[in-house]
Order: C-alpha cells, then sequence, then structure tokens
C-alpha cells in the first residue's frame, strides 16, 4: 500500500494546459476518484501517476519518494484502461499470466498466483477461453484480474465500466469494491459518471478544465459544495444567482424587483462576507430539499407558481415550476402514488427551506 502525493502539478501538451497547479494527497488504502467533464484532464493526471506521462512541472511521490521521473514498470502499479487491452487471441490465462511473465517469475509461482487471482475476480472457469470468446464484463473481469496480479501497491482504474450496459455496471461497482477491500489496496479511479463516484469513493476530487475545484467525501461534495461548477455537476440543484439586497442588515433577496417572488435568508452576512471579491454569487438548493403543495406553506419563502413538467422516473416525481418569466424551480420526491403527482398547469405554492440554501460563488475564470 502507498500514498500518492502530487504537488504543484502542472502538465502541458504544446499550447494545451491538460492539468494545471494541482496538488493532492491521496490516503493509504483508499478509493479516490477522480470526477469531472470530458477533457479535464483526469486521464492526463492518472498516467503521470502511472509514469505514462512525466509531468512539465511539479512532483509525483508515492509513501514520499520522488517517483516524477520513474519509468512505469518501476512504480509497481496496477492500471486497468477503459477499453480493456487485453490481448485477445490469446487465454485468459495468457493475458493474466503476461505481467509475471515479464518479471521473469518461476512458472510454478505465474501458475498458483494467476489461479488465485482468478478465483477472486470468479473467472477460474474461463481459464483457457480466449480473451475474444468473452462477455464484456468477462473481459473486465480479466483486466482487473491483469492488473492485480502483479501485486501492485496502487491500482489505477480509467472509466473502466463505461463499456458496460446499466445492469453489469452496477454489478462490476460492487465488484471492485469488494476486491478493493480485500486486497486492501490505495485505488485511484477516474471517471466522468457521479453515481458511480458517490457510491464507490472513500473521497472524490472534482476536476473542471485541467483544475481540481474540490476534494472530500461524497457527502462533503454533495451537502457542501464550493462553487456553482460542483453543485451543478454533482446531482441536481436549482442554482439561482443572487442579487445582494439588505434589509435590515440580515437578510438577501433574489429578484428585489418582486418581492412575493424573492427568496430570504437570514443570518447570511457572514457566508455572503466570506466570498467577498466573488464575481457572482449564486444560491444552490437542491431538488429534493424544494416542497411543492397546492396550499401555501407557513413561513418565509413561500412562492406561488404554475407547474409547467412533472416527470416520472419510477422511484421518484420531478416537478418542473414555473415561479417567474426566468425563473423554474426543480421538486424532487419520493413516489408517493399517483394521487400526490401535481397536474401540469396547476397553481401551486413551492417552500425553500432556509436550512436548505446555500451560498456559494461562481467558479473562478467562469464569469
Ligand atoms: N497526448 C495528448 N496530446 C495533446 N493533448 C492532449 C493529450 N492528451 C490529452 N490532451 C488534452 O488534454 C486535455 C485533458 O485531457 P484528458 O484526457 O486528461 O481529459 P479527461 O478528463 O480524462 O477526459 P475524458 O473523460 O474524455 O477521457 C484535453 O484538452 C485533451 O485534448
Amino acid at each position: 500500500m502507498s500514498t500518492v502525493n502530487l504537488s504543484d502539478i502542472t502538465k502541458q501538451f504544446g499550447n494545451v494546459t491538460a492539468v494545471k497547479g494541482l496538488d493532492l494527497v491521496i490516503n493509504e488504502g483508499e478509493f479516490f476518484t477522480f470526477l469531472g467533464p470530458s477533457g479535464c484532464g483526469k486521464t492526463t493526471t492518472l498516467r503521470m501517476i502511472a509514469g505514462f506521462y512525466f509531468p512539465s512541472i511539479g512532483k509525483v511521490k508515492f509513501n514520499n519518494q520522488d517517483m516524477t521521473s520513474v519509468s512505469p514498470e518501476k512504480r509497481n502499479t496496477g492500471m486497468v484502461f477503459q477499453n480493456y487491452a487485453l490481448f485477445p487471441h490469446m487465454t485468459v490465462f495468457e493475458n493474466v499470466a503476461f505481467g509475471l511473465k515479464v518479471r521473469k517469475l518461476k512458472k510454478t509461482d505465474v501458475k498458483r498466483r494467476v489461479e488465485d487471482v482468478l478465483k477472486k475476480v470468479r473467472l477460474e472457469p474461463f481459464i483457457d477461453r480466449q480473451v475474444s470468446q468473452l462477455s464484456g464484463g468477462q473481459q473486465q473481469r480479466v483486466a482487473l484480474a491483469r492488473a492485480l496480479v502483479i501485486e501492485p501497491d496502487i491500482l489505477l482504474l480509467d472509466e473502466p465500466l463505461s463499456n458496460l450496459d446499466a445492469r453489469l455496471r452496477d454489478e462490476m461497482r460492487s465488484e471492485i469494491l469488494r476486491l478493493q477491500r480485500e486486497y486492501d489496496i490505495t485505488t485511484i479511479y477516474v471517471t466522468h459518471d457521479q453515481v458511480e463516484a458517490l457510491t464507490m469513493s472513500d473521497r472524490i476530487a472534482v476536476f473542471n478544465l485541467g483544475e481540481c475545484h474540490q476534494v472530500g467525501t461524497p457527502t462533503e461534495i454533495y451537502n457542501q459544495p464550493v462553487n456553482d461548477f460542483v453543485a451543478e455537476f454533482i446531482g441536481e440543484t436549482n442554482l439561482l444567482p443572487i442579487e445582494r439586497h439588505k434589509e435590515e442588515g440580515i437578510t438577501f433577496i433574489y429578484n428585489s424587483n418582486d418581492l412575493n417572488k424573492s427568496i430570504y435568508v437570514t443570518n447570511s452576512e457572514q457566508n455572503i462576507a466570506s466570498y467577498d471579491g466573488a464575481d457572482q454569487l449564486y444560491m444552490s438548493v437542491r431538488p429534493e430539499a424544494v416542497q411543492v403543495d397546492v396550499e401555501p406553506m407557513e413561513g418565509n419563502n413561500v412562492l406561488s407558481g404554475t407547474v409547467e413538467l412533472v416527470q416520472f422516473t419510477g422511484e421518484s416525481v420531478h416537478t418542473i415550476v414555473k415561479i417567474t418569466e426566468n425563473v423554474t424551480l426543480k421538486s424532487t420526491e419520493l413516489n408517493r402514488g399517483p394521487s400526490t403527482y401535481m397536474k401540469k398547469g396547476a397553481e401551486v405554492y413551492v417552500y425553500l427551506p432556509e436550512t436548505q440554501i446555500r451560498i456559494i460563488p461562481a467558479a473562478k475564470g467562469e464569469v
């Protein structure tokens, strides 16, 4: 097991800056995920850890040992690629044994270790099957076995589930977690799928445009996003630009030209002050915190509106309510039966509880 320490890493490809000033510490045995949209620098960072790329600036350390310019085969990392990169005409055994043969292990040791790992990934019955004759999920297991058989200090996984259908993806998520716990191995996982990141990770780093915006546990990232990019990328949110308007020194208001359609947050001044200098502030309210009813509720932040759309997903119901010309709010509630569904065109009230409103700045360089 290893810690991974990235300090002030920048990676330049010609005039493209793929990764900018990245500092990260990944702890021993941690399941750590790089999450972000396509092109944000996740794979480039993973490849710098594997040694396939060297950083233009900065240092990569494993267990405090400088690995920045060490070649990949001397890093003892196991990698699983998005397209698996298996040898299609070789058998499962030959594919998994490959890395051990390169390391010149004795034949009997190779056999024992390959059989052991194939048992762990539940592929023993397929040991002599050609890889091209396996299903996508089985090929994925071969790729995992091949990465694990060398007993790496760090397991690196680059979007390993993106070629699988939804059901198999679910199954492989638990399978990867089980193996990670069994081998007790520091694991770095790259994905653009937020559900995958939230359900699997000990901690997540959220990337955009080559920069890391936030590092935290899944609940921290979801409940306390540091800016509008993180709030919108992880889960869904209602994001409304703030117009500051002090009333008796304690409230701010959105939409100050129609006070009936304004949103108040008491004691928000301290929160706002900590973002002094931000170009734009937003309030972010998750749809599951937004309540919709045909009767007005008690308290502040009850806005009238018209139901624009009702989306049924099975387990939950999304209701989109138009508040003003420019503002719609989304509410998500668990499915409590047809009598509770709102109707399109209905006049309703929407309640935004103050405690569920989070004030966040625009991500730097965005506005
Ligand atoms: N070998 C390369 N040469 C030139 N530019 C590159 C190279 N590799 C990556 N880039 C650029 O660096 C940026 C980051 O790419 P990277 O592959 O790390 O993103 P990513 O977040 O992994 O995206 P994806 O999810 O699509 O794989 C992109 O703009 C990409 O075009």
